[in-house]
């Protein structure tokens, strides 16, 4: 026989596809910026290396001219006639500086055009190289049509002082290396005004994209690496890969929620997991409709599949030797729901297997149950017809056990096995519960109707109380009053409910079963019994 727990259903299947894709949804986005995060980092690990470098290599091409500016200060008093070939010496000898130039208020004395008769500084110079140690000029009249450095000492009014000017170009291939090096842009920032090196350009420093590293040198420049053109790419793989890894692992979520552990191994982790729980459906006394107890009956919500059946569980209990085990555990749950169980004298049927009869185990199971459980409660061992069958003299002898201890016994399904009369009477029983098949029959108007009524005659000629079971409709119980049938249990009362939404149904059931009885009793006028 298959086992029922080993069928998924497909709205199951559904339930493992959708939460498979919601973890793969969101494992994709975590992962990605997870991922965006780290990369960051680490661009911006390399770009600072990068952004170190390329300062050291700056500061060795503006030092050697900021101490010719210094060594010059010092002799620019000196006329022009004297100086002009030192100046031009120390030019040449020094690989970055272009020319040096030392400026008096009417005559400039140059490295290379030795005297010139017009100090026009103050015009030509940009106004920023007054204050900063440091100026950076693209072109102007003081060095055509190729970006400088400009280092500046002297009056603020560049009447007087000395100025050295630096190769702009070395800065730009070094620049273009360390670009074409990190794949990044790499600018030298001077003031306002950034020097790039592939683009061969001094632009606003402002115009830069978002640094991802920055070093200020004391030379009064700053070397700024910005991300680079690559980027997009490489983010494109880190998303792809991404996706890949919460695929997978969707997948997996996918598969480990549709993975079947064997129908045993399911039942007992339920049980560790406290997956079972209980509803009671109440029984009432068709006489007057007081509510005299209740019927327990388990309940599971698997974490995947939802609630299964008590057919199917109960049957995978059955056939895997777990069903004794099943319903200690059922016991606990009794025990912990009905341990301040107030009000009068209240029945509790519980049903039982075969198995629990059989191993000898079940009058003392029960026995303890009961102690457990608040005095008021009266239990009642429900077992099937089918179970009883046998000649068995261990289930003759917890059967009286149960009963001396003060348990009472009732059995279901009534009507549904082949017991023979004789054997029934010998069994220690106080409630027949006739099958809800029978009942059902009513109303269909089928053959089952008669067989109904000699079942209820059976059931009294053996001194036994009976109790309907699935009564649906009106009809059904003012038919099975009428016949004598003490007790009903079925959705046309109440359908099986949680213990705490029982404990109100009672509260109000007074009322309400005294509105059915009148509404019953008033049909009951209108058609003979
Ligand atoms: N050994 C154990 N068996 C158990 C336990 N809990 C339940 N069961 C057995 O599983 C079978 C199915 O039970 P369930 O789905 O809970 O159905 C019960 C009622 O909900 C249902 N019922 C009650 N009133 C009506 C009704 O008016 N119409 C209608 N169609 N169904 C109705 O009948 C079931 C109760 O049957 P019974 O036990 O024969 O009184 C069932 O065989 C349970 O016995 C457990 O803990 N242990």
């Amino acid at each position: 026989m298959p086992n029922p727990l080993n069928v998924l259903s497909s709205p199951t299947r559904r339930r493992a596809l959708l939460l498979s894709m919601v973890v793969t949804l969101i494992a994709f986005l975590l992962l990605g910026w997870l991922m965006s995060q780290l990369s960051k980092a680490d661009e911006r690990q390399l770009a600072m290396a990068s952004a170190s470098r390329t300062e050291q290599l700056f500061n060795d091409m503006v030092l050697p001219a900021r101490r010719q500016l210094l060594a010059l200060d010092k002799l620019r008093h000196l006329p022009c006639s004297e100086l002009k070939d030192k100046l031009a010496k120390m030019a040449a000898l020094e690989k970055y500086t272009r020319s040096i130039a030392v400026f008096y208020p009417d005559h400039v004395c140059h490295s290379f055009l030795g005297r010139l008769d017009e100090n026009r500084l103050a015009t030509w110079a940009p106004p920023e190289l007054i204050h900063q140690p440091l100026t950076l000029v693209a072109s102007n009249p003081i060095v055509q049509d190729r970006p400088a450095l400009l280092l500046w000492r002297g009056e603020p009014d560049l009447s007087r002082g000395v100025l050295v000017v630096i190769e702009g170009l070395y800065f730009y291939d070094l620049l273009g290396q360390a670009s074409r090096f990190s794949n990044d842009q790499v600018a030298l920032v001077v003031g306002s005004k950034a020097m790039l090196g592939l683009q061969k350009q001094v632009v606003d420093a402002a115009s830069l994209a978002p640094a991802l590293a920055r070093i200020k040198s004391p030379q009064g420049f700053e070397v700024q690496i910005s991300d680079g053109h690559s980027h997009s790419s490489a983010s494109h793989w880190r998303w792809l890969l991404a996706a890949l890894v919460a695929g997978l692992l969707g997948l997996f979520c996918y598969f480990a929620l549709n993975r079947r552990e064997g129908p045993k191994a399911e039942l007992k982790r339920a049980m560790e997991r406290n997956e079972f729980f209980l509803h009671y459906q109440p029984v009432l006394a068709l006489e007057d409709l007081s509510v005299t107890g209740a019927e327990v009956l388990m309940r599971w919500r698997h974490p995947v599949q939802g609630l299964i059946a008590p057919d199917i569980f109960i049957r995978a209990a059955e056939d895997t030797g777990l069903i004794v085990e099943l319903t200690r555990h059922l016991f606990t749950l009794l025990e912990k729901e009905l341990a301040q169980w107030e009000g009068g004298r209240f029945k509790l049927g519980v049903n039982l297997a075969a198995e629990h009869l059989h191993d000898g185990t079940l009058t003392r199971d029960l026995l303890a149950l009961k102690g457990r459980l608040p005095a008021n409660i009266q239990l009642v061992a429900e077992l099937t017809e089918r179970q009883l069958i046998g000649e068995d003299p261990l289930v003759l002898k917890q059967l009286q056990d149960c009963r001396a201890a003060g348990i009472q016994i009732a059995i279901d399904d009534f009507g549904t096995g082949h017991s023979s009369l004789a054997y029934l009477e010998r069994l220690p029983v106080d409630y027949l519960k006739i099958d809800k098949s029978f009942v059902s029959a009513l109303d269909s108007g089928s053959v089952q109707a008669p067989v109904l009524e000699a079942i209820i005659q059976l059931g009294h000629r053996l001194g036994m109380e009976l109790l309907a079971e699935g009564i649906e409709t009106e009809r059904q119980a003012q038919f099975l009053r009428a016949k004598g049938v003490e007790y009903g249990q079925g959705y046309f009362y109440a359908r099986p409910m949680p213990a705490p939404t029982l404990r109100q149904w009672l509260a109000t059931a007074g009322s309400a079963a005294a509105a059915n009885l009148t509404a019953l009793r008033k049909e009951a006028g209108k058609k003979p019994d």
